[in-house]
């Protein structure tokens, strides 16, 4: 990955947490992904780290919290949340977001549901200019129970804009299907462009199929998103 990608997550990161994280704050939400590591870093390095405590949203989660020296909880202790920061694979222009590439969407938006505001940190690639499903061609992450895949791939052909839909493969890492830290599988179904006032719908739809445990459509959860710019600014997109 060039070093401006990388130069911008972290940019973003610590601009998030620099402008909204507050003394009063004792439980914050740390999602999954790449650019949330410089996230944990910068949490790491506040001098009142100890007077909060950090919710996972999955397996890297938990260990980012704990490589950072920052306080370790759960989502089962501290349902009520201050501040999450997470990242995402596409923001639209009304900072709905597809999420789940990392295969951590469940969690994830138990974090963000849990909690007062949700920050999305990301760099230049993950906005798009308007719809969902542009720059993010993978289709919308879906994490299915293993043994209902099959039926909600014939489910999904129903729904409108549907265009295709596969199981996620592990690759050379893994011979068969990812499967997540909830021990389910990911269904990547791709519906093109999504119009901006149909992502609400599209979840709600998807979601409706038995054997899925949750989508990685995230609808009017977005507090404001820090994108890091190719120039070394950080645009702040609200609403
Ligand atoms: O949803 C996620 C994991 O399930 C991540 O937040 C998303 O994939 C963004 O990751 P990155 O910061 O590496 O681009």
């Amino acid at each position: 990955m060039s070093s401006l990608v990388e130069q911008s997550k972290k940019l973003a990161a610590y601009k998030a947490v620099d402008e909204n994280l507050k003394d009063s704050h004792s439980v914050v939400g740390v999602g999954s992904g790449s650019t949330v590591v410089y996230v944990a870093e910068r949490l790491g390095q506040l001098e009142h780290k100890s007077s909060f405590v950090c919710i996972p949203t999955g397996f890297q989660s938990k260990e980012l919290i704990l490589s950072n020296g920052l306080r370790l909880g759960s989502v089962e202790e501290y349902s009520s949340i201050d501040i999450a920061f997470d990242g995402a694979d596409e923001i639209d222009s009304q900072l709905n977001l597809i999420k789940g590439g990392g295969a951590c969407l469940m969690q994830e938006k138990l974090v963000a549901s849990c909690s007062k505001q949700l920050f999305i940190v990301a760099d230049y690639r993950k906005r798009s200019p308007e719809k969902l499903g542009h720059a993010w061609r993978q289709g919308v992450p879906i994490e299915v129970v293993p043994a209902a895949y099959n039926k909600v791939l014939n489910d999904l052909k129903n729904l409108e804009g549907y265009k295709s839909a596969k199981v996620r493969y592990g690759g050379t890492f893994k011979a068969g299907p990812v499967v997540t830290d909830n021990s389910m599988f990911i269904i990547d179904a791709d519906f093109g462009e999504i119009p901006v006032e149909k992502v609400s719908t599209l979840h709600s739809q998807i979601k409706g199929l038995v054997g899925v445990l949750e989508t990685g459509l995230f609808a009017n959860m977005t507090t404001a998103a820090y994108i890091g710019n190719e120039d070394g600014s950080v645009a702040t997109l609200t609403l």
